[in-house]
């Protein structure tokens, strides 16, 4: 073998290396459950391919891949900053994300001012008797300006000359659940009174301490805002309404110094989806609220399996909060923190299959995923005298029997 031979398989079997371990990195990262000794040898026998195939456009993507594995694979400085003379102002602390996050913030020395609801309820209790003196507790309802505005009275009257870090959009609701058709306006205005209109007033009132601080802004979002999770409209839309938002501020405050975050966290087992009395009333005012005609079209089997679903789903969710309290705290703490963070199990599988897959086969497996329904409409049952979904049909292409494909 003449040594230009023997440069070209050195060579190729270096930048092999380099591609194969970037897109390694990237398919095991983005496909947790991908085993990585598959992603590997796809990854490198590609690079093989590509490389007997046409060696300048090889050339030029293992230069790329090399850049891109370099970049990826420095996240920036090991250290985080530190805590000491930090505040952070958390919303919704009454109960999951907020009040376990405020906990941990506490126990880490920052100055927290969470917010609840309720003063009196249980979640305020326990924060009081379980964190030191530097945690403040405020009743905010972010619906409402005027507890808003006093909240940042508060909040600088204790801050005195020291800033604040950070202000956590935590606070949120999913007011009920239900096919978009179905879902009431009210269920509506109410997301978007709490998870937009409530996130956009406290945003806009602490801006001036963030932007004299170069502090940092971090919302907990949901992928509904992102994708089209069934039966939960209302509130992924107002999500969008809040992504869109929050993503505009980050642009935008980028010459002050702010750094925006957003966080998209799987699903888990808190106050609200644990709440079953809560989703029990929604279920029953969904039913008195429909229109007659809907409520026969649809029928209510099929309202009341929705609810079931809904219950089953938020019971498996997971009850382990700890990633995304650890997610909140880098995102306070890093030097360079991330815009998106995916905090939980599956979500970054769900994003892989949203960003990379066809959209039908990206519906599907919401729809698998989040509720697998079985009754149809009344309206569809009688068209083609069907009780429950064939789901075996629907497996069946040429499928003859009429049987209503689920999109
Ligand atoms: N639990 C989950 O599976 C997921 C939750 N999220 C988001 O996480 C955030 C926290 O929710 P979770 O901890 O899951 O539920 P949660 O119901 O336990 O917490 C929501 C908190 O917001 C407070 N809140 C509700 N309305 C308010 C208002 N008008 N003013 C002030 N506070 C208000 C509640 O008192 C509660 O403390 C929400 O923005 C939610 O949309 C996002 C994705 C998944
Ligand atoms: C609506 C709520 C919070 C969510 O965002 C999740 C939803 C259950 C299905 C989901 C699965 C995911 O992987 C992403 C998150 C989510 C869309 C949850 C049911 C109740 C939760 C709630 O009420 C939050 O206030």
């Amino acid at each position: 073998m003449d040594d230009c031979a023997l440069s070209f398989w050195i060579y190729t079997g270096v930048m092999s290396v380099f591609v194969g371990s970037t897109l390694k990195k990237f398919l095991t990262s983005h496909v947790s459950s991908m085993p990585s000794l598959v992603a590997w040898l796809g990854a490198t026998l590609l690079v093989e391919r590509l490389c007997t195939l046409c060696m300048p456009a090889v050339l030029a993507l293992a230069v790329l891949c090399a850049i891109c594995w370099l970049y990826s694979s420095w996240d920036g400085p090991p250290y985080t900053l530190p805590v000491e003379e930090k505040a952070v102002f958390i919303t919704g602390c009454d109960t999951g994300f907020g009040h376990a996050t405020a906990k941990q913030l506490d126990a880490m020395g920052f100055e927290v001012f969470a917010t609840v609801l309720d003063l009196e309820g249980e979640g305020a209790k326990q924060l009081r008797g379980t964190c030191s003196q530097r945690l403040t507790l405020l009743q905010v309802d972010i619906t409402q300006t005027q507890q808003v505005q006093q909240a940042l009275l508060c909040t600088k009257a204790k801050l005195g000359m020291k800033g604040l870090w950070a202000l956590v959009n935590n606070a949120g609701v999913c007011v009920n659940f239900g096919d978009a058709e179905l879902s009431l306006m009210s269920n509506y205005r109410g997301c978007m009174e709490v998870n937009f209109f409530g996130t956009l007033s406290v945003t806009k009132t602490f801006l001036p301490l963030l932007r004299q601080s170069k502090g940092r802004i971090i919302t907990i979002s949901s992928p509904s805002g992102e994708q089209p999770f069934p039966c939960l409209a209302s509130y992924g839309a107002s999500k969008a309404a809040l992504n869109l938002l929050i993503n505009t501020l980050r642009h935008e405050l980028e010459p002050w110094g702010v750094k925006v975050s957003t966080i998209l966290p799987s699903a888990f087992k808190t106050g609200q989806s644990s709440n079953t009395e809560y989703w029990e009333k929604q279920h029953q005012l969904l039913l008195q609220s429909l229109s007659p005609g809907l409520l026969e079209e649809y029928g209510e089997e099929y309202v009341l399996e929705t609810k079931e679903l809904f219950q089953n789903y938020a019971q498996a969710a997971n009850e382990d909060l700890s990633p995304v309290v650890k997610t909140i705290v880098e995102a306070l703490l890093s030097p360079r923190p991330r815009v998106r963070y995916y905090a939980g199990p599956g979500v970054g599988l769900l994003y892989f299959i949203h960003s990379y897959l066809p959209l039908t086969l990206s519906d599907r497996f919401l729809q698998r995923l989040f509720l697998k329904k079985k009754v149809i409409p009344r309206a569809l049952r009688k068209e083609n005298g069907l009780g429950l979904l064939n789901h075996s049909s629907n497996n069946n292409n040429n499928n003859n029997n009429n049987t209503p494909q689920r999109e």
